[in-house]
């Protein structure tokens, strides 16, 4: 496990890692997001022992992390850092064997890389005449040709096409599987909620919401769900511990109007009900009480995105609050 416990750092006045706790376990995909200028580079530094914090420890495996401990971790570091001139598959064996890997090892782990990236073709050309996105690519195999045993990743995802997302993810995937801990920063939220078991959101340089996306949307809000039913509004009147947050028909009244401004009689009714149930409420009778009141169209239970839960907490001056799906205000 990595472990990072009240970490600081300051450039000179600024404070750009304040204090910082999070915790990484081995298997588990991090996903590390925040705004510009949050502290995520600087954090990944810290923990690749490439600067140094001014308080506070970075723990491996329960002991202070060391030199041997971080030759084995994979980066990516923001700056980058192939050598341009290096062709593609040295450059992979060189890195490899600067990290301790046998040479025929280091040329295997190399092409089985290579050929995961789709580069295989290009194992022989030199970095420098690589498109932006395949440099990327390398700086991934790079990362990885060592076999880690934690990564360490400042955004492998950004310059990408789809089809290296999703070879990235796949290859990250497979490692997690194998018990290693992925620690990313990211600012695709899409691509983190599909693909980490936990994220943590700074701000400031403090980590201001951490958890399992899962627990951050249910974490403190009540369950909200939608109900369109073929029923007039003010079906959920009066149920036990439900609260009735939006009441409508589908198209607004006013679709009902005559030319007179009275409302047609025999068009049939359409509305969305959005309801916050209180703890121990069966969602079960509350679907039942809408099956009563004509036919159920859509009953489900609606959760914010990490995207929604992202500008909630970077928007609060302090602690996170409620945040309410978009599909409430839809
Ligand atoms: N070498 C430096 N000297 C002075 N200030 C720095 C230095 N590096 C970073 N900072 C400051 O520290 C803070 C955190 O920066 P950092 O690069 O860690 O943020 P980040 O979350 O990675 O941002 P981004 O998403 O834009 O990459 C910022 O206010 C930044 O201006």
């Amino acid at each position: 496990m990595l472990e990072l416990r009240g970490v600081t750092k300051r450039y000179g006045d600024r404070v750009a890692v304040d204090n910082l706790s999070m915790s990484v376990r081995p298997g588990q995909m991090f996903g590390f997001v925040g705004t510009n200028g949050a502290g995520k580079t600087t954090t990944m530094r810290i923990l690749m022992g490439v600067l140094q914090q001014d308080a506070g420890v970075v723990l491996w495996e329960g002991r202070p992390a060391g030199p041997a401990d971080r030759r084995r971790f994979g980066y990516m570091p923001e700056e980058r850092g192939l050598y341009p001139k290096m062709r593609v598959k040295d450059q992979l064996v060189y890195l490899a064997r600067l990290r301790g890997v046998p040479a025929a090892e280091a040329a295997a782990s190399a092409d089985r890389l290579l050929a995961e990236f789709g580069l295989a073709e290009r194992a022989r050309d030199r970095v420098d005449e690589l498109s932006l996105g395949n440099q990327q690519r390398v700086q991934l195999a790079a990362a990885l040709v060592h076999d880690p045993t934690f990564l360490v990743l400042d955004e492998p995802f950004s310059g990408l096409d789809p089809v290296g997302v999703d070879a990235l993810a796949h290859s990250l995937q497979e490692r997690v599987r194998r018990g290693v801990g992925v620690l990313f920063s990211s600012h695709q939220l899409d691509l983190v909620e599909r693909l980490c078991d936990a994220v943590g959101i700074i701000r400031a340089g403090k980590i201001i919401a951490s958890g399992s996306v899962e627990d951050l949307r249910s974490r403190g809000r009540p369950r909200t769900y939608r109900v369109v039913v073929g029923a007039r509004p003010g079906w959920a009147a009066g149920l036990t511990g439900v609260r009735v947050v939006r009441d409508e028909t589908e198209n607004g009244d006013v679709a009902r109007l005559d030319g007179a401004g009275a409302l047609r009689s025999g068009d049939p009714w359409t509305t969305v009900t959005i309801l916050e149930l209180a703890d121990g409420v069966d969602d079960q009778l509350v679907l039942d009480a809408a099956r009563t009141a004509g036919p159920v169209r859509e009953f489900r239970r609606v959760t914010p995105t990490l995207t929604e839960l992202f500008r909630e907490a970077v928007s609060q001056p302090s602690s996170p609050a409620t945040v309410t799906p978009s599909e409430v205000h839809a």
